[in-house]
């Protein structure tokens, strides 16, 4: 079975920032005192798979998390919810020049990036004249790191990561960075690293040099996977936003769901190999009626239909239910409710035998995924509006049947811990 060179599943990194308004009494009281503190996510919900060999590129306005998913794929930082597994030895261009030692010379930091990097020290020395000439540094070689410029700083660390024999390379940004003749020497590096085999995820600005080097493209707004496919028509969803953007308007469409069951079937939150494909989508209540709005307590039975290539072996079918703020309230698969998929095509039903969910919209995740989770066939992020009306709560997701009452002092109540 064809296995991702990475693959990351509902990845999620969350930062705090201080400058948050206080959105309770409580957290305005305390905020006077020692300044709110609020967390947001920089990244949520990110699941995709990189097969070997791919060149993907990452794209997104400021600020979207293009930076923050390099870094967590590369090892810097850990995530706050989720996994990612990468196969194969990772050559590294984040932040110019991080990793370098400012005291020691360059020689010494091509040796201790080169170990970082996994190689050995005889690896290393091995290509040591190769570094220094790509790196065009061999009469500075010599001198301590902290007296490079920021572009030699910059070409030492490229020309190591790119010597370093990598199977999967991160790069962010760094091409465009140093002079043109520099610039065009390691875009045609990068090239040649691809041809070999490598899998590349590269983050830039620059679309003509996504176009030229990547096969795929992942979109990244807010944080969000907004659209993660083809080269062209998931570069065209990113320059729409960009157009968006300069004309001062919505930054990007919001999520929709190409009903099409074209060959190309990516679009705003619909991702995947395609090699299998998700259809019919019904939601019923327990009589078997749809419905604009189901009462909270009331049994949802959600159906679909797959169909997909016959050699895939135990898919597995996931269903999630996501608030408007997009926090996960429920999510399942079939694994777990043991119900095996039949091969070519199937139709799935699913009782969830009590929504006690608060009033609101929700939106339905569903996705099929290969049996050990590395292969993401279609996947359909918060598409489905799911109206939940009934007792209203104050608070929370969850919305259990309650009684109150009062009741006589005298009466039995709970035993507390202790209480004998
Ligand atoms: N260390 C950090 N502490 C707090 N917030 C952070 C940190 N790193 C990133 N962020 C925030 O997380 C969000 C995503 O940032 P990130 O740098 O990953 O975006 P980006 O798409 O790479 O942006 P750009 O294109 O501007 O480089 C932003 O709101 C950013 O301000």
């Amino acid at each position: 079975m064809r296995q991702g060179a990475i693959v990351v599943k509902d990845l999620g990194k969350r930062y705090d920032a201080r400058d948050g308004r206080p959105t309770t009494l409580k957290g305005f009281v305390l905020s006077r005192n020692r300044g709110h503190r609020h967390s947001f996510w920089g990244l949520r919900h990110i699941t995709f798979s990189v097969p070997r060999g791919r060149a993907v590129g990452v794209v997104g306005l400021n600020g979207a998390g293009k930076s923050t998913l390099l870094r967590l794929i590369g090892g810097v930082g850990k995530p706050d919810e989720g996994s990612i597994s990468v196969h194969g030895r990772i050559g590294a261009l984040l932040d110019i020049g991080v990793g370098l030692t400012d005291d020691l010379t360059g020689r010494e930091n091509v040796f201790v990036l080169g170990v970082i990097a996994g190689m050995l020290r005889s690896e290393i020395a091995a290509q040591f004249d190769a570094i220094v000439a790509f790196a065009e540094l061999e009469e500075f070689i010599d001198a301590p790191v902290r007296t490079y410029s920021s572009g030699m700083r910059m070409r030492l660390a490229f020309a190591v990561a790119v010597h370093t024999d990598p199977e999967v390379l991160l790069i962010d940004e760094v091409l465009a960075v140093g002079d043109k003749a520099f610039q065009q020497k390691c875009f045609n590096r990068v090239a040649d690293i691809r041809a070999s085999g490598c899998t590349i995820f590269l983050v830039s600005h620059d679309v003509s040099q996504i176009e030229d080097l990547c096969d795929d493209v992942l979109l990244l707004s807010n944080g969000r996977m907004v659209a993660y496919g083809p080269l062209r028509e998931t570069l065209a969803l990113y320059n729409s936003a960009v157009d968006a953007k300069i004309a001062g308007t919505e930054q990007v469409a919001p999520p929709q769901f190409r009903q099409d069951d074209g060959m190309l079937a990516f679009g705003v939150n619909r991702y995947g190999s395609g090699d299998m494909r998700l259809h019919s989508v019904e939601f019923r209540t327990e009589q078997g009626e749809s419905f604009d709005e189901l009462q909270a307590g009331q049994m949802l039975r959600l159906r679909f239909s797959y169909e997909g290539k016959e050699t895939i072996e135990n898919p597995i079918a996931l269903v999630g239910i996501y608030a408007d703020d997009d926090t996960c309230v429920f999510e399942t698969c079939s694994q777990l409710g043991e119900c095996t998929l039949t091969m070519p095509a199937g139709t799935i039903e699913i009782d969830l035998w009590r929504m006690d969910l608060a009033p609101g919209t929700y939106h339905v995740t569903l996705g099929l995924f290969s049996s050990d989770w590395s292969e993401v066939y279609d996947y359909h992020a918060e598409v489905y509006p799911l109206k939940i009306g009934g007792q209203i709560t104050l608070k929370g997701y969850l919305n259990p049947p309650t009684g109150w009452r009062m009741v006589d002092d005298a009466e039995p109540g709970l035993a507390a811990p202790g209480d004998s």
